[in-house]
């Protein structure tokens, strides 16, 4: 059974409602997860062998949401060694904007500069598609899980 870090960007709650559920997904299946809200670069280093999972909205044009900006800015400027890390990424966003999903996608970007490397595909919720984002996570959370077993 796998630990899980959940870092969550959040301006309005649906990422966090999302992060919420899947973290009870995963502890059901046995998983450990740990939401960090706001997420701190030292935590998760401090945890090489844990699984990252970043589930995060975006928001103004194609930002990270406030909570989550330090977390991005400390992977940016400090540029940590995360060949050992595994991350996924869970992303909200509206598909009428240019700019879908950016903040998951920028924060997918960030660590792979940094050498972490993803399980699976990112998961890219367009809530105007999903009036319940959580179901969406939850169907791609079960397809997820035997990849980190
Ligand atoms: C002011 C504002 C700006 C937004 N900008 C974007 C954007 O650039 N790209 C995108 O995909 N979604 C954008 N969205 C949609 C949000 O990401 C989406 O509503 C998400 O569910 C909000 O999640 P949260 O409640 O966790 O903050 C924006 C929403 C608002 C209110």
């Amino acid at each position: 059974m796998a630990k899980l870090n959940l870092v969550v960007g959040s301006m309005l709650g649906a990422a966090e409602y999302v992060a919420d559920h899947v973290a009870h997904l995963l502890e059901q299946a046995g998983h450990q997860a740990e939401i960090h809200n706001p997420a701190k670069l030292v935590e998760v280093l401090a945890e090489p062998d844990a699984i990252l999972l970043v589930v995060t909205s975006t928001h103004g044009a194609g930002d990270i949401p406030d909570n989550l900006q330090p977390f991005a800015k400390e992977l940016a400027e400090q540029h940590p060694d995360l060949n050992a890390l595994k991350y996924g990424v869970i992303a909200l966003g509206d598909s009428s904007y240019d700019t879908f999903c950016q903040g998951g996608k920028t924060l997918d970007r960030l660590l792979a500069e940094c050498g972490a490397s993803r399980i699976g595909d990112r998961l890219d919720i367009d809530v105007t598609q999903h009036e319940i984002p959580e179901d969406a996570a939850e169907a791609w959370i079960q397809s997820w899980m035997p990849l980190i077993a």
